[in-house]
């Protein structure tokens, strides 16, 4: 198979969808494999590892696009990536649509096929896909959140750790997944006092069990978080339902209730963000302000930690798009039925239920595509 990597176009985006190692597996196996030059110069892969690898170096994404059988990228595609997609080509990246309706259109109209990589799932409940860069995100929202308190940022001039004879900060998390959970080893490793919600008994019930009395445990509700933020220097937005775009916790009026320079992470911003006030930013221009409350909430968070991150996805995605490579993806989803889940677009058709209801367009569903291919 023909399988082409275009370097990423979005801001301060250095991360890329496959490294040298993964180059030499694919080769390996059969397959040609196209990297757009200065792909992985931000991080120090260089044109020259690639060629070594065994990869075709090309100068324009252009002919990646024009070239490859399957895309293999990051972020999702941005409208001049999404307009040169076409039907019989296979995409495979982080694509969250539900909120993003311009990119789920312009997928529709290309007719290619579309696999995301935040739904893939795994047979412990989880994302695997999405887990390592959720990981990275979650760490990275402590450091962020503990920067944005600072004066000179616009946030309270509070100190996460406190100091001996001032209280640390209260850091509010929702959400107890992967972000969640990483976010409050971050904060309680800086001395915080971390609060975290979420709507799974059974996740707060294993939370408690692992860090005890460290990590306050509250359930997931209005009136929950409305207490909370009374009290709440940082707040980080971690909830997720897969595929869907994420419930807006915390409202407008809800801001009042907090102190004045207190900061909101919204790491969710990629599904649309849990905060009503959020809108999405980049790495260059992280935040802005709502009624004196400074909000952060850059989609591609771990772009900016692009070596780590870089590593760590496709440590997670290598197996599958070589699974994709060697078998085709109709037959590598009918073995793999996790991978399965990923399937968000085929032929001008939505093939994921959470994303069709959040633009309130047709669903077909998997079976029906797998059938009739
Ligand atoms: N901005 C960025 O750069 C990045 C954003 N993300 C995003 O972060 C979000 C969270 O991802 P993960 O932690 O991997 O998901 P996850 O599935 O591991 O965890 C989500 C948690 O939210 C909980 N939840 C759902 N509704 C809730 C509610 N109303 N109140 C409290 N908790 C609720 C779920 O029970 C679950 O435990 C996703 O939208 C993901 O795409 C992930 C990586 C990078
Ligand atoms: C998950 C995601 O959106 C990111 O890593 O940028
Ligand atoms: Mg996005």
């Amino acid at each position: 198979m023909d399988i082409g990597v275009p370097r990423e176009i979005k801001n301060h985006e250095y991360r890329v969808g496959m490294t040298p190692g993964g180059v030499k597996e694919l080769v390996r196996d059969g397959h040609h494999v196209l990297v757009q030059c200065g792909a992985g110069s931000g991080i120090g892969l260089l044109d020259e590892d690639y060629a070594a690898a065994g990869a075709e170096l090309v100068k324009d994404a252009s002919e990646i696009f024009a070239r490859a059988e399957m895309i293999i990228k990051v972020k999702e595609p941005q409208p001049e990536e999404y307009r040169q997609l076409r039907q019989d080509q296979l995409l495979f990246t982080y694509l969250h649509l539900a909120p993003d309706l311009a990119q789920t259109r312009g997928l529709l109209a290309s007719g290619c096929t579309a696999i995301a990589y935040e739904t893939v799932t795994d047979d412990q409940g989880g994302l695997p896909l999405l887990a390592p860069m959720s990981e990275v995100a979650g760490r990275m929202a402590v450091q962020a959140g503990a920067h944005c308190l600072e004066k000179a940022q616009g946030g309270r001039g509070v100190l996460l750790g406190g100091v001996p004879g001032v209280s640390p900060a209260r850091v509010l998390i929702l959400g107890g997944g992967v972000v969640g959970i990483n976010a409050a080893r971050m904060a309680m490793g800086l001395g915080a006092d971390v609060t975290l919600m979420d709507t799974s008994l059974a996740r707060l019930t294993e939370l408690d069990a692992l860090y005890g009395p460290r990590l306050k445990t509250l359930y997931s509700t209005a009136a929950n978080i409305e207490a909370e933020l009374v009290h709440s220097e940082l707040v980080i937005g971690a909830v997720l339902i897969p595929g869907a775009a994420a419930p807006k916790l915390v409202t407008r009026d809800m801001l009042q209730l907090m102190p004045k320079g207190a900061v909101l992470v919204d790491v969710a911003i990629d599904q649309g963000g849990c905060f009503e006030t959020s809108h999405i930013t980049t790495h260059q221009d992280p935040t802005f302000d709502v009624d004196g409350i400074v909000h952060y909430c850059v989609a591609n968070m771990p772009g900016a930690v692009a070596y780590t991150s870089t590593f760590a996805l496709t440590n997670a995605t290598l197996p599958f798009i070589k699974a994709l490579a060697n078998l085709g993806w109709q037959q590598a989803l009918q073995q793999d039925a996790h991978l399965a889940q990923g399937l968000n677009v085929h032929q001008g058709q939505i093939v994921c239920q959470a994303v069709a209801e959040a633009h309130n367009l047709e669903y077909t569903p998997l079976m029906q595509v797998l059938a009739a291919d």
